[in-house]
């Protein structure tokens, strides 16, 4: 590895604080390049078109470091590399597997300030959100760690006549793509899988944030995960991703990202019918608040729960709920105390954290500026200052409830993806259900009522993945995990991943 490449990572690697990884930047006279991690070795590419792209602190405005754009001869010769560590990897037993895995969670922990103090700056979340995502990442590897060991296959005999099993192998070697929201925790939400069932990866995080992808590599070789088990490569859309998943020598693709990309992922790889295809993508999620639950015993967690799942991360969660419905009833007093909750517990600075990119600020601004000029009532909030490059300004958006919203706007229709939610009323549970399902989306909704019954009834009829009653964001790694209508394609999570990382074959024997 180049020297100067070893000082710049074991720098890195000493940051547990903000002050330590801030006077760390201010000491660099220029920016650091970030490496990709092929065959075991970390390296920055330098083919002759390599190009690079500065890489913005959110909080800040100011440069972190430069990402490199792999270009498609690197993506190629990275897949060669995952193709050659196969067949070893994939006869590995499953008790080996599983001991890497575990070693990767417990290097993580150890480590567990490092990756949220870095997390936080590159994606500007804050860092004790940035803590909870480590933690679930770790808690990616040490899951399947342990889930390919209880794993049993059932035989069955057919009339006396032939006794079948299913068979699985594992399916290659996988694409795994993640967007900029939660990098460590969705990346490791693939990688750990993967390998876990025997195939091998060829991961590359969003351009936006790959600082964690860096750290996680660090630590891959650390953990002594034979070369090539695990490759992760830097670069944008258009340029390295799109030369990842059409690769005739890619097996499957597990993509979390947008709905747009993940239509062209689709598109690009319509004609490789072999190629497993795992989308998950975005979503315009419901939330519904039913008169009951606004009842004095229920009310502060109602209102606890909608707010922490239209603000939690800035809003920069896929299963955010982003669309709260209020029966008409209950209609105004839900705002008021909602509203009261909200400019008390979601403070700029404290809870509430930047947005993740310049790009990203201008197009909630551009939603906001939409929301003014459709005479929608701010209930808190408003329209940030407009930002380019020079302003050397952080992202930073107040969180904003807005009411008078009309059902087809686009405000109600499209995903924003920001601390922006609206507020409507409706009459009864019929038009609940209705307007929640209401969208192109079905990623993930919340039903807040004390009606048993009710949670069931409502709860059956929303398309969505994901319903949460009174709660938001419990999640056990087994349950399938993924979104219905233009929120995706397939499952992940327990034998959900299996599926997509294995390949299944019946096999039937004379009995
Ligand atoms: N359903 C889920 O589980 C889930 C989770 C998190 C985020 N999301 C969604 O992700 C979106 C935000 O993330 P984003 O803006 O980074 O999404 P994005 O689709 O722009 O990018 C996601 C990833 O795909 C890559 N990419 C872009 N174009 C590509 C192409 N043509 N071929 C291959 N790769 C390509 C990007 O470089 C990035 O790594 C939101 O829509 C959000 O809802 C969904
Ligand atoms: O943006 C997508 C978020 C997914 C989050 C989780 O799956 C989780 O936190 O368990």
């Amino acid at each position: 590895m180049a020297l100067e490449l070893v000082e710049t990572l074991d720098s890195l690697w000493s940051c547990d604080t903000l002050d330590k990884a801030t006077s760390f930047l201010h000491s660099r006279p220029q920016p650091f390049c970030l490496p990709n991690y092929v065959r075991g070795e970390l390296s920055v590419p330098h083919s002759p078109s390599t190009q690079f792209f500065d890489s913005f602190e959110p909080k800040t405005g100011s440069i972190l470091c430069r990402v490199p754009c792999t270009q498609p001869d690197e993506v190629d010769g990275a897949i060669r590399h995952a193709r050659a560590a196969f067949p070893t990897w994939s006869r590995t037993s499953r008790a080996e597997r599983s001991r890497y895995l575990r070693r990767v969670s417990e290097l993580m922990q150890e480590h567990r300030e490092v990756f949220a103090v870095w997390e936080s700056i590159d994606q500007g979340k804050t860092l004790q959100r940035a803590r909870v995502e480590v933690d679930r990442a770790i808690s990616n590897f040490a899951y399947f760690s342990t889930y390919i060991l209880h794993e049993q296959t059932a035989a069955r005999m057919i009339d006396g006549v032939a006794l079948t099993y299913e068979h699985r192998s594992p399916a290659g070697v996988m694409a795994l793509i993640s967007p900029w929201n939660m990098p460590l925790y969705l990346l490791t939400w693939k990688i750990a899988p993967c390998v876990a069932f025997g195939c091998t990866a060829i991961s590359k995080p969003s351009e936006i944030t790959s600082m964690s992808a860096v750290l996680l590599s660090i630590l891959l070789r650390k953990a002594e995960l034979p070369p090539g088990v695990v490759n992760i490569i830097l670069g944008d859309g258009p340029t390295t991703g799109a030369a990842l998943v059409a690769s005739p020598l890619i097996d499957g693709v597990s993509f979390t990202g947008g709905t747009q990309t993940g239509i062209d992922i689709r598109r690009a790889t319509a004609h490789q019918i072999r190629k497993h295809l795992s989308l998950e993508l975005g979503g315009k999620n419901p939330t519904l608040v039913f008169a009951d639950s606004m009842a004095s015993s229920a009310r502060e967690k109602t209102v606890q729960v909608a707010a922490t799942a239209a603000f939690e991360n800035q809003g920069e969660i896929c299963l955010c709920g982003s669309r709260i419905y209020v029966e008409s009833a209950v209609y105004a007093k839900f705002v008021d105390e909602f509203e009261k909750y909200v400019a008390e517990k979601y403070i700029l600075g404290q809870t509430v954290s930047a947005v993740a990119s310049l790009q990203h600020y201008n197009k909630i601004r551009r939603y906001l500026q939409l929301a003014v000029e459709e005479k929608a009532t701010f209930r808190l909030g408003g329209v940030p200052p407009p930002l380019d490059k020079e302003s050397n300004q952080g992202y930073w958006i107040v969180p904003t409830i807005l009411t008078d919203v009309a059902p087809e706007s686009a405000l109600q229709k499209d995903e924003i993806f920001g601390p922006v939610v609206t507020i409507a009323p409706f009459e009864d549970e019929t038009e609940a259900v209705r307007l929640a399902n209401d969208s192109e989306y079905g990623l993930a909704a919340v039903i807040l009522t004390t009606d048993g019954a009710r949670m069931r009834r409502v709860g059956e009829q929303i398309e969505a993945g994901m319903v949460w009653v009174n709660c938001w964001l419990v999640r056990e790694l087994g349950t399938p995990f993924g979104g219905m209508k233009s929120s995706g394609i397939g499952r992940e999570g327990g034998q959900y991943s299996r599926d997509i990382f294995t390949v299944v074959r019946t096999l039937h024997l004379p009995a």
